[in-house]
């Protein structure tokens, strides 16, 4: 369990400082509370044992000061503690929050493509949300509450030496037993609500995302009822671990019921060398204990639950990423495009036949090239091994005589402008669309670049390039994204084009439009093209087929 853990206790060590002042704050407020209680207990009857008589002997502002600052240290430390130890929480999500996020940003499409976005997302969320447990509700109630059993013992034994035993052995059976069975009670629980959590916003996820297509096939209400099968179950599983927290929380009043009970038989027993109030004072020390017992069986019910979040977030973040760039790695030639594959072979994870076998061929600076061949016989995959979304298995791929393994990221992302075949578009300004691309771009050059294909028309209504697209702006047809794509590209300036099918879909007319911005803008650029309708065949320096693996050549032009 600890070594599950140890990831996330290690982390406080970098708020070592606020993690200390939150316990002394949760000690002070504890103590200001046990205190007040006990005080104003004795206090009532000493006030009631020196009756009327008292009037002039008993000193009365001196109690009613203590139960006055009492309450005052009480409130003000309660809620500094508040602060400290919310504040130390969050710091301490967000710091895990980005961890896992820089984690996981180098991690390939292999390690990517394990993973759901909305399972991403949960565990972003809801995991790292449970983490927090870990600290607010286990560690400092176990901590605050080991420490203030001493506090009462030295504090008790003062008037009693027994009575202090008997009460730090009850908290301390309490502090140490308790949890145990409590967490027994509610690991398999706990790990089902996270699992059923987890599954349920995957579903529900998908099940907005894909409404259109639910209705069309009239499939909502099929799938509207296994969700809430799911949740029905997530809720049943709430409702046993809410009975299970009624049962602590009666548990422990039970504990404190019979501890205050036997204080009263040891307090009675040795009543002669008392003054009668201070037996007051022990019966509400016992009683004051509920404050720092309350939390801790809760806290292991959910024990189960943080675990399984743990044990989420372990299994996402533990991962190695599967390619590593140099941090500092060969300069590249910007000015130059020229790419060679030696003997590449590639296979996908877990698949019995490999996608390509010694696949060999160059391409030199200025060419333009098109890849055609079946659906599902590897282009777009060849395209990726040069991005490197994919790791090769055997043989090199070199971009201007480098192995493209030398290259720091930055500098192959700047080698190279890619037009995948879905083109994304932010929820964000059409400046902001094309600034992926270089962001360090004039609105002039945007404008122009713009114009080149064809877009212009964007920026000729009010907003300008501050018009908003994506999510809730402007809708984009089909022809304008692939445009947005290859103004993207011009705007990358990069020496290799890769471009994955970017006319499908489209009307002839539209692609023949863009196939006329392709080659009138990258004229001069080492260009690649999968493609399945080769229309523009006489531009092409080379046509290459791809079938079983293997690539030759389906059209010279110089032949
Ligand atoms: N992530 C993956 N994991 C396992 N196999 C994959 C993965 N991606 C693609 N494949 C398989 O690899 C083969 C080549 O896929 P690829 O997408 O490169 O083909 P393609 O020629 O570009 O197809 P299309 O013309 O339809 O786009 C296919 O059989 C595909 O099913």
């Amino acid at each position: 369990m600890l070594k599950k853990l140890f990831p996330y206790i290690k982390l406080y060590r970098h708020y070592f400082i606020m993690v200390v002042f939150g316990i002394i704050l949760v000690l002070v407020a504890l103590g200001a509370s046990i205190f007040l209680l006990s005080l104003s207990g004795w206090f009532l009857s000493a006030t009631a044992f020196v009756g009327v008589a008292g009037l002039y002997t008993f000193n009365y502002m001196l109690p009613a000061a203590g139960v006055r600052g009492a309450a005052i240290i009480r409130t003000a430390a309660r809620y500094a503690e508040r602060l400290v130890n919310h504040n130390t929480t969050f710091k301490i999500l967000s710091y895990l929050r980005t961890d896992a996020f820089k984690r996981i940003l180098p991690f390939s499409t292999r390690q990517m493509q394990y993973y759901q976005k909305a399972d991403l997302l949960n565990r972003f969320i809801a995991d790292i949300d449970h983490l927090d447990h870990l600290y607010l509700r286990l560690f400092m109630p176990i901590v605050s509450g080991l420490l203030m059993t001493i506090l009462i013992y030295f504090a008790v034994s003062y008037f009693d030496q027994t009575i202090a035993s008997c009460i730090a052995i009850i908290l301390l059976m309490t502090i140490l037993v308790v949890p145990i069975i409590f967490y027994q009670a509610g690991k398999v629980i706990g790990a089902k609500i996270a699992e059923q959590k987890s599954e349920y916003r995957q579903k529900l996820v998908s099940y907005l995302q894909g409404q259109a297509e639910l209705i069309l096939f009239n499939a909502t209400n099929r799938y509207r009822t296994e969700l809430d099968e799911i949740e029905q179950q997530w809720l049943t599983n709430q409702q046993k671990q809410s009975t299970l927290l009624s049962i602590s929380s009666a548990l422990i009043l039970l504990i404190i019921g019979a501890m205050t009970l036997l204080i009263i038989f040891l307090a009675a027993d040795g009543i002669a060398n008392y003054q009668q109030p201070i037996i007051a004072l022990f019966i509400f020390v016992g009683l004051s204990c509920t404050e720092i017992l309350a939390p801790i069986p809760g806290a292991f019910l959910f024990l189960g639950q943080v675990l399984t979040s743990a044990d989420r977030m372990n299994d996402l973040m533990q991962q190695k990423p599967d390619i590593s760039f140099p941090k500092i790695g060969v300069k590249a030639d910007f000015n130059c495009g020229e790419i060679s594959f030696n003997d590449v072979s590639f296979t996908y994870p877990n698949q019995p036949l490999s996608v390509f076998e010694k696949v060999n061929f160059t391409i030199k600076n200025g060419e333009h090239i098109a890849l055609i061949g079946k659906t599902g016989c590897g282009k777009s995959t060849l395209l990726s091994l040069i991005t490197r979304a994919w790791p090769i298995e055997k043989g090199q791929i070199l971009l201007n005589q480098q192995d493209i393994t030398q290259f720091d990221e930055s500098t192959l992302r700047n080698l190279m402008a890619v037009i995948p075949q879905t083109i994304s578009i932010f929820s964000d300004t059409l400046r902001n669309n094309l600034l992926i691309a270089n962001p360090r771009l004039p609105d002039k050059k945007l404008i122009e670049v713009l114009a080149s294909v064809e877009l212009d028309k964007l920026t000729n209504s009010e907003a300008g390039l501050d018009l908003w697209l994506g999510e809730g702006g402007r809708a984009l047809s089909g022809g304008e994204k692939r445009r947005i794509g290859i103004a993207r590209a011009l705007l990358h300036n990069a020496p290799f084009i890769l471009m994955d099918e970017p006319t499908e879909s489209l009307d002839s007319q539209t692609e023949q439009q863009i196939l006329a911005i392709i080659t009138k803008c990258y004229t001069d650029k080492t260009l690649i093209m999968v493609t399945h309708r080769l229309t523009q065949h006489s531009w092409f320096d080379r046509i290459y087929l791809m079938e079983n693996g293997q690539l030759s050549i389906a059209k010279n032009k110089t032949v």
